[in-house]
Order: structure tokens, then sequence, then C-alpha cells
């Protein structure tokens, strides 16, 4: 397995296969690369079901683990089915989407060998999923987390975006996959590096305390150390999320995790997802990504590393991914440093490197 200079293992990839898509989200970053809007049919410069398939192979003789594919909306690809099927046979195959296309395509894709699936859901309620989204797909989107459970793709993570436009969502999004064993939920701040608007903000700590006075069990997971909050139905009202009131009553009981630990038992899973700011997440950061062109990049929040896998013949993609790996920093604690207002600047060193 390739190692970075920071001592990080890279064990996964995100594969970005298109940067179309069918929403038009205000808050989205498309994966670092900025805006989704554009033509929807399939565009020349994506890398073909061949380049992302020796990609994957490379990438597995290095003892990568893991791919997740993503986009833009990665079902836009009409080839992802062969693209899963394809991928080698030890690597764990995952797929963040927003559900639109899983009516029809989840047993396909769950034949062709995928293992998990993320659903975006930002809100349990029509009129804010159509603002948010920008799209008034919301029925089908239920659709969607149906058919994926309905094929044995099971837990579906629900990924909501933690901002202003949201906040009020999270108590009944946390009764609902507390009510529904098959549903974890996946908290994600919302990352303004990209996107803009840092006034969308909203202090994601309030989150973790307000999960942690409601938790039967907490769990850490040492990828990006990211905490899980096991949580029972019942008394979730919303004041205090939000409130700044940070007093928490109880002590649950805290657990360590590795992998991906699915025991229902204890109520529904909630797990936050909060880097912004945290140089333990990005201490813990153990993944490489290509973009839609076939570019390597090591960060999410970085495009000054991206490198080219030229023709995509073995040899490139080899050099490529060694050269990334060799370049990977840690973004916050390491690319940007405290200023001395406590704020973030980029660290010197890199500027213009
Ligand atoms: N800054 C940063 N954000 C990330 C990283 N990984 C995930 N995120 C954020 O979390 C979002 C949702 O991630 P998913 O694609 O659902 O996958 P995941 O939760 O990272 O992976 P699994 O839990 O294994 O399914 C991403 O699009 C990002 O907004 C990361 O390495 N760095
Ligand atoms: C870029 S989307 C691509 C996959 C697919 N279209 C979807 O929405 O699930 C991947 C994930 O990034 C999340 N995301 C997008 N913009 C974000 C932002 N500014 N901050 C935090 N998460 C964001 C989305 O909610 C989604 O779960
Ligand atoms: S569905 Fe995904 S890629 Fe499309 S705009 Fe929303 S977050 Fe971005
Ligand atoms: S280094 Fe940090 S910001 Fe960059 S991808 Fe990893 S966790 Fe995200």
């Amino acid at each position: 397995m390739l190692v970075d200079g920071f001592g990080r293992e890279v064990s996964g990839v995100r594969v970005s296969l298109t940067d179309r898509c069918n929403f038009d989200c205000v808050y989205c970053h498309n994966e670092g690369l900025g805006d989704t809007r554009g033509p929807m049919e399939p565009a020349e410069n994506e890398m073909g079901t061949e380049d992302v398939v020796r990609f994957l192979e490379v990438a597995s003789e290095f003892d990568v683990e893991k791919v997740k594919f993503t986009g833009g909306e990665p079902m836009l690809r009409d080839d992802l089915e062969e693209i899963v099927r394809r991928t080698p046979d030890d690597m764990e195959t995952s797929l963040t989407t927003n559900g639109t296309f899983l009516p029809g395509r989840a047993e396909g894709l769950r034949e062709a060998g995928l293992d998990r699936v993320n659903v975006s859901q930002d809100a349990i309620d029509r009129e804010a999923f159509a603002e948010i989204t920008e799209s008034g797909a919301y029925e089908r989107v239920l659709e969607g987390v149906e058919a994926a459970l309905d094929v044995g793709l099971d837990p579906v993570k629900l990924n909501m975006v933690v901002f202003e436009g949201t906040v009020e969502f999270i108590p009944e999004m946390v009764e609902h996959v507390a009510a529904n064993s098959g549903l974890q939920l996946q908290l994600i701040e919302y990352m303004p590096e990209i996107a803009g608007h840092p006034e969308w903000a909203i202090d994601i700590e309030r989150v973790h305390d307000w999960l942690a006075e409601r938790a039967d069990r907490i769990e850490h997971r040492e990828m990006h150390d990211r905490r899980r909050y096991w949580v029972n139905g019942g008394d979730v009202s919303s004041e205090e999320l939000r409130s700044s009131d940070r007093s928490s009553g109880r002590s649950p009981r805290e657990d360590e995790a590795s992998g991906a630990s699915s025991d229902s038992s204890d109520g529904g899973m909630v797990e936050i997802v909060d880097p912004v700011g945290n140089e333990t997440f990005c201490a813990n950061c153990h993944r490489v990504r290509v973009t839609h062109e076939g570019y390597l990049k090591g960060c999410l929040n970085r495009n000054d590393d991206l490198r080219s896998m030229g023709e995509m013949t073995r040899d490139e993609i080899r050099d490529a991914f060694r050269e990334v790996v060799h370049n990977r920093v840690p973004y916050y604690g390491e690319y940007m440093i405290r200023d001395g207002d406590g704020g973030w600047e980029v660290n010197d060193e890199y500027v213009g490197a």
C-alpha cells in the first residue's frame, strides 16, 4: 500500500465519473470542482469505461481496498453497471448518488457487485427538498431509497448536508433512521471552501452535543476520526439544536470501531462528517480522488495538485498515482494553517508550488 509523507496509507479511491447532474443543489462542491450545471448528454472529456477499469486495476495493484463512485451524478453514466462488474473483486464498491435513477437500476447494480449505496436526502419535506436541490424529484428519491433496500443494498446511508437550510430537519431525519432499521444517517458539515457562502454554516459542535445527549452508544471510526451515535426515537425535538445551549446531561457508552458497524439493536446510526478546520479528520484521511477527466488529486479541497494520467497506460497511471500520493498533505494543519486571528491561511510553503 502506498503511504504519503505524513504516514497516511492510501486505502481508498473516490472516482468522479461525471460532473454532470440532474440536480442543482445550492451547496454543491461537486467533489471540489465547482459547478455541475451544463448539458446532461455524455461529455467527451469524461474517462471512458476502459480508462476507469484500468485505473481501478492499477489501484488494486497498490492494495487499494475500496472505491467510491461519485460525481456529479454518477448514475447518469450508462456504463456504471459495467464499471462495477469489472471492478477488481478484492475492492469494496460503493456509490454516492442523489437516488433518482435507483428505481429500475438498483437490482442491476447489486447483481454487478455493488456493496453499498449512500443517497443524498437533505430533508423530509417536499418543499424544502425542492428549494435545496432545485429539483422536484423528492418522491423519486424516496423510491430510490426503497429500491436499494428492496434489493438488499442495506444499510442505505442517507447523506444530509448540515447548514442553515437543513438544520431544522435533523430531528425528523434522526427519527426516520431510528424507526427504519435499513437506514443510517450521515450528517455532513457544510463545506464553504468551494461552494462559497460561509454564512450558511452552523456550528457542528451543537449537533454533536445534541446527539450525545440522546445516544445510547457512541463509536469512533478510525477513518477521518468520525463519531457515530446510536440513537433511539422518542424525544428528538429540535429546540436545543437551534439554541446555542450546550449543556449535556448524559454520558453514553463510548466504543472504538474501525469498520462499518451496523448493529441496529442500539437504534439508528447517525454519523457526523466534520472536516471543516479539523486537523484530526485530515490526519486520518486515506483517500485519493480521480476527476471525471482522469486527473488524480490528493485532496477534495485542492485543485493545485491535479496530476494527469496522460493516455491512461498502466505505466502512466502507476507513475501518476505514486506522484500524487507523494505530494499529499493534510489540508487543515499543513496546507492551511492558523493565522494570527484564529482563522486559516495558506501555508507559504505551498503558495505557487
Ligand atoms: N473534506 C472532506 N470531506 C469529505 C471527505 N470524505 C467525504 N467527505 C464529505 O462527505 C460527503 C459524503 O461522502 P460520501 O461520498 O457519502 O462517502 P463517505 O461518507 O466519505 O464514505 P462511506 O462512509 O465509506 O460511505 C462528501 O461528498 C464530502 O462532502 C474527505 O475526505 N474530505
Ligand atoms: C457532490 S455529491 C455527488 C454524488 C451525488 N450527486 C449526490 O448528491 O449524492 C456527493 C456528496 O457531497 C455532498 N456535498 C456536496 N456539496 C457539499 C458541501 N458544500 N458541503 C458538504 N457536503 C457537500 C452531497 O450532499 C453529497 O452527499
Ligand atoms: S445531486 Fe449531488 S452532484 Fe448533483 S448538485 Fe446535488 S450534491 Fe451536487
Ligand atoms: S486532506 Fe482533509 S480536506 Fe483534504 S480530502 Fe482529506 S480530509 Fe478532506
